[in-house]
């Protein structure tokens, strides 16, 4: 059974209209100049978490919030869900400004916005399918209808036969999956991700993005992934915000933000995937000064455009050189490649530097690292 058979959309997707501006219905989430500040308690003193976030989910899409530790992710993802007031601002999910509801309008809103988080969450004294049930017997759902619910749910993420089994029995990837079917059982239009991934292997991280992303195309589930790694950033999300000191630094798509990247909290991200391509050995030789009958060490950055670009074979031919391959890094994010080419250039200072000038025209920016023997 695929997502769509078991499970009825809770909200149609709409698909944007071609080359307008997005609409009020086009967006799930918009932040309006929100500010949050942790007063001061006891001997703390108080803390400014975010500051002027301004910025739109688009309905149906899948959104990357990226950032280090203490950057103010959580912070963020608890003003969707109004388990945090905005210190200023509003924050407006699916058309209502949930920051201004409390007590029962706030419960029935939290209703369509789910909640996944790195630890599961989930209660130990209760099987799989008694943990699903939760929300829908708080929701004051009958035992009949909850049944059929959580066997359409248990389905859903893969995990049908463990439906009596308590979560100590179960793998971190089965928890996480439970965690996932009780997020949706009230069928919300919005799903958020703590750091969903965090404490899960690499290969369960992967099943675990897959069947997000799955959830995503087949309910129009909009999903905001809260994270440190870019590797979930890269596999899953389209849009992403970058988040530094409480503040947006940077926001686009995937593959625009991760092919020019401006901030340095961006591009270090960026150097989780593809690294600096300098291996220890060769960086351990590098020197500053040229070496007689030595090489220039020249890295080249590829983005997207260049990538696949015969640059470096025609750099040999037409300057007659020949081009020593010392390293070589380039990865995929958004469809587009993302890396760097590190290439040995001998000859004296004026070759290296008609080189360099050479792949700068040709769409390289080029850095000289150092000099090798
Ligand atoms: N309830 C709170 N009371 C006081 N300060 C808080 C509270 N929650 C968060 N903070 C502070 O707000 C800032 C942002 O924290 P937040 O948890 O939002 O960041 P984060 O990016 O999610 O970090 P991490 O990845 O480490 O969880 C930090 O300085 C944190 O200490």
């Amino acid at each position: 059974m695929n997502v769509h058979q078991s499970l009825t959309a809770a909200q149609p997707v709409e698909t944007p209209p071609v080359a307008s501006a997005p609409t009020e219905r086009d967006t799930m989430v918009r932040f309006e100049s929100v500010s949050k500040i942790y007063p001061a308690y006891r001997d703390k003193p108080s803390v400014q978490a975010l500051t002027g976030i301004d910025f739109a989910i688009p309905r149906g899409s899948i959104t990357g919030v990226i950032g280090r530790s203490g950057a103010g992710k959580s912070s963020l993802v608890r003003l969707i869900n109004g388990l945090e007031k905005p210190s200023a601002g509003r924050v407006v999910v699916d058309g209502r400004d949930i920051s201004a509801l409390a007590g029962r309008e706030l419960r029935l809103a939290q209703r369509s916005i789910g909640m996944i988080f790195q630890h599961f969450n989930l209660l130990s004294s209760r099987t799989a399918a008694d943990n699903i049930a939760l929300p829908l017997e708080i929701a004051g759902w009958s035992r009949a209808e909850i049944a059929v619910r959580v066997a359409e749910l248990l389905e859903l993420v893969g995990i049908a036969d463990k439906y009596d089994r308590y979560p100590s029995e179960l793998s971190g990837g089965q928890k996480q999956r439970i965690g996932i079917a009780r997020a949706l059982a009230t069928r919300p239009t919005v799903l958020l991700s703590d750091e969903a991934t965090s404490a899960l292997d690499p290969q369960t991280t992967r099943a675990i993005l897959d069947l997000l992303a799955n959830i995503n195309r087949e309910l129009g589930v909009t999903i905001v992934l809260i994270t440190h790694e870019m590797s979930v950033v890269r596999q899953l999300a389209k849009e992403v915000v970058v988040i530094d000191g409480g503040e947006i630094v940077e926001r686009g798509h995937v593959a625009d933000i991760f092919t020019h990247p401006r901030h340095p909290v961006t591009q270090a991200f960026l150097s989780e995937v593809v690294g600096d391509s300098v291996p220890v050995s060769l960086a351990s030789r590098l020197v500053a000064q040229p070496i007689a009958a030595g090489r220039a060490v020249i890295r080249l950055q590829v983005r997207g455009s260049n990538a696949g670009d015969t640059v470096v074979a025609r750099l040999a031919r037409e300057l007659s050189i020949d081009v020593a391959l010392l390293s070589a890094r380039i990865d995929e994010i958004g469809g587009q490649h993302v890396g760097s080419l590190t290439i040995g250039i001998p000859g004296g200072e004026a070759a290296v530097k008609q080189a360099v000038t050479y792949l700068s025209q040709h769409n390289f920016p080029a850095e000289r690292l150092g000099y090798v023997a």
